[in-house]
């Protein structure tokens, strides 16, 4: 038997992994499954029914998920491969040599060069971490001869988890503050400091659960009212965390943080309730680097239907008129490209376990690609990664910050609106964490609510082929239009060829509004060559060009389509090309312009998005 399979973990593309067809999630409770060996598995196989007890030997490697090498109950040997527990795959202290743990329904594979047996763990929760002091645990599973005799003394478990507390090592904290309870679960201590450490790790809902248990306990009440509240602000339960707070202030009035903490609960609650956001201080804070905005998620007067051909989809619930804030929601998980594998599993998997089992109910809710399988429930407390693949694939919006670094973001209640490039609902994004959509148009009762998932600007072609990825055709009037248009591709081409022309000469863009003789609708790539040109007129200061041609793409952007093309942006360059040239008449009526389509909530808030306009509004 060769060992060295350790030392060569295949560098993959985080896409081969997720894409596995074979991604098995165990939906069954440890109960009902039956202890199996290494020498009974045959490869390759799902062991449904069957669980794996194992003991890392061999020191864990990280590439793309984390490599260790294992010993079954019978020391026999092999590789366990675990995907998606963890972001920062740098970090495998957690599971070093000596950790024991139950695989459940493990799927086994070989490989071939070593001879040796490999399982694969695609979702956090078929994984049951063990400790090697829990000797009643251990003579359940058959592994009493892992057992090691430590001291039954909880202070002694306390202090050691206090310390790794202090060090930022929160998760061997929680261990240890669970062996520390399993020696005395009576004192209250223990669950309260063990809530402070899941509030630490995001682990809201065991962080409400202990902060809970050491109440019943007879716990210091100011601070497992404190942390039941906190842990009830990070489920993006704000009112039961108001609730708490207030119970902390009632009894322990001279709590600062407590009153700054209702304060910030009631916030969130007015916004839930009454769709009023500060969006200037959130758009102050998404300038900051891997922003996290403190925003609830708002439903406008919309509500889930279905849509024929659609599957789900978005309604008005009475008429709606244009500028209307539709919908406010904070992304469910996000990951960045510069953290790759880009993979939003670990997260997820933190989120999915919440009391209620809402959120999880919410996110195996959405569209996950395949119309012919029924959602089946997925029990709670299970991450199925296979699912969340899925789910990821076909509702997760990419975003591209300035300096052109991509990130990914789940929103659960924007993913019930489909798409329409001529939609008449408009998204817009706070640093991707927060998206925004407002109503680009009057909309009657009971009529559908689309946004545009791309640009419209986006070739007719390659929009084609974005949406067959997800599965549907467009049959918008600009994907009729342009499918009609025989000249569409060539126009297409013309824009690329012209914008290394206009680099080059500056010139006019005659040639394509040529291409439009026959159609006068939808005139979008003109608008966008007007739209580069101005620019590359005004940046030499030449600003009476400039203006000719952001007239004209004004009037042609003025449309079902105009805020995906950012026509407050045009307004804004108007003004900007007017003033210099001393026109401050028409530079005043382009700012107000600007600010009318901005979709700001004041001007207050549109001034902190263009300073420089201040003085024209
Ligand atoms: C983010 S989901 C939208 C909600 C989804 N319709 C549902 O039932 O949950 C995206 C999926 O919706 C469907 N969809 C979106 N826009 C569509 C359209 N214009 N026509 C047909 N299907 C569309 C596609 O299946 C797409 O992959």
């Amino acid at each position: 038997m060769d060992t060295n399979a350790l030392v060569n973990v295949k560098k993959v593309s985080s896409e081969t992994i997720v894409n596995s067809d074979e991604i098995h999630s165990c939906k069954t409770p440890m109960e009902e499954l039956k202890s199996i060996k290494l020498c009974d598995m045959k490869v390759p196989m799902i062991y449904k029914g069957n669980y794996l007890v194992c003991k890392v030997v061999k020191n864990p490697l990280a590439r793309i998920c984390t490599r260790v090498g294992i010993h079954d109950l019978n020391d026999n040997f092999a590789i366990v491969d675990l995907y998606n527990f963890r972001y920062n795959l740098d970090d495998v202290e957690w599971i070093s040599p000596g950790t024991i743990f139950i695989i459940k329904e493990p799927c086994v594979r070989d490989v071939l060069k070593y001879e040796l047996k490999a399982i694969d763990i695609f979702s956090p929760t078929d994984v049951i971490f063990v400790d090697p002091a829990d000797a009643e645990f251990l003579d359940k599973i058959g592994a009493k001869k892992w057992y090691e005799s430590m001291s039954k003394d909880a202070e002694v478990w306390k202090n050691e988890a206090n310390e790794f507390f202090k060090d930022g090592k929160y998760e061997k904290a929680i261990f240890l503050y669970e062996r520390a309870i399993r020696c005395n679960p009576e004192n209250p201590i223990l669950y309260l400091n063990k809530s402070m450490a899941c509030l630490k790790t995001g682990a809201f809902y065991m962080a409400y659960e202990a902060a809970k248990h050491g109440l019943e306990k007879g716990g210091d009440r100011e601070k497992a009212l404190y942390r039941m509240g906190q842990a009830a602000y990070g489920m993006r339960e704000w009112k039961k965390a108001a609730d708490h707070f207030l119970e902390v202030l009632k009894e322990f009035p001279a709590n600062e943080f407590a009153s700054k903490e209702l304060k910030r609960a009631t916030s969130r609650l007015t916004e839930e309730r009454n769709g009023k956001f500060d969006f200037k201080s959130i758009f102050v804070e998404s300038k900051k680097e891997k922003a996290e905005l403190d925003v609830a998620d708002y439903k406008g007067p919309i509500e889930i239907a279905n849509i024929p051909g659609k599957g789900r989809g978005m309604i008005a619930t009475k008429d709606i008129k244009e500028g209307t804030l539709l919908a406010v929601s904070k992304s469910f998980a996000s990951a960045y490209e510069q953290d790759l594998p880009v993979n939003l599993i670990p997260e997820i998997s933190e989120q999915v376990l919440t009391p209620t089992n809402v959120k999880a109910k919410e996110l195996y809710d959405l569209y996950s690609g395949d119309d012919n399988v029924p959602n089946d429930e997925i029990p709670f407390g299970i991450v199925d990664a296979f699912r969340i693949k899925n789910i990821c694939r076909f509702n997760c919006f990419g975003f591209q910050d300035k300096d052109g670094q991509n990130s990914f973001y789940l929103h659960i209640p924007s993913s019930y609106f489909n798409h329409s490039c001529l939609g008449n609902a408009f998204n817009s994004f706070y640093g991707g964490n927060v998206m925004v959509i407002h109503a680009a148009a009057d909309i009657k009762k009971g009529e559908e609510i689309c946004f545009s998932y791309g640009s419209p600007y986006t070739a007719y072609l390659e929009r084609k082929k974005k949406f067959e990825k997800w599965k549907f055709q467009c049959d918008c009037k600009l994907c009729e239009t342009d499918a009609n248009d025989k000249l569409c591709s060539k126009r297409d081409q013309m824009f690329e060829e012209f914008e290394e022309y206009v680099k080059a000469n500056k010139n006019d863009p005659q040639k394509i509004r040529e291409t439009y003789v026959k159609r006068s609708k939808f005139q979008l790539t003109l608008s966008r060559m007007l739209v580069s040109l101005a620019s590359l007129h005004s940046d030499i200061g030449n600003f009476s060009t400039a203006i000719q041609y952001l007239e004209e793409a004004l009037t042609l952007m003025d449309g079902p389509f105009k805020y995906g093309l950012n026509i407050s942006q045009t307004c804004v360059n108007l003004a900007l090309c007017y003033a210099p040239i001393l026109n401050i008449q028409k530079a005043k009526e382009m700012t107000k312009k600007a600010f009318k389509y901005s979709l700001c909530t004041d001007l207050d808030h549109f001034k902190t998005l263009f300073p420089y306009l201040s003085v024209l509004i």
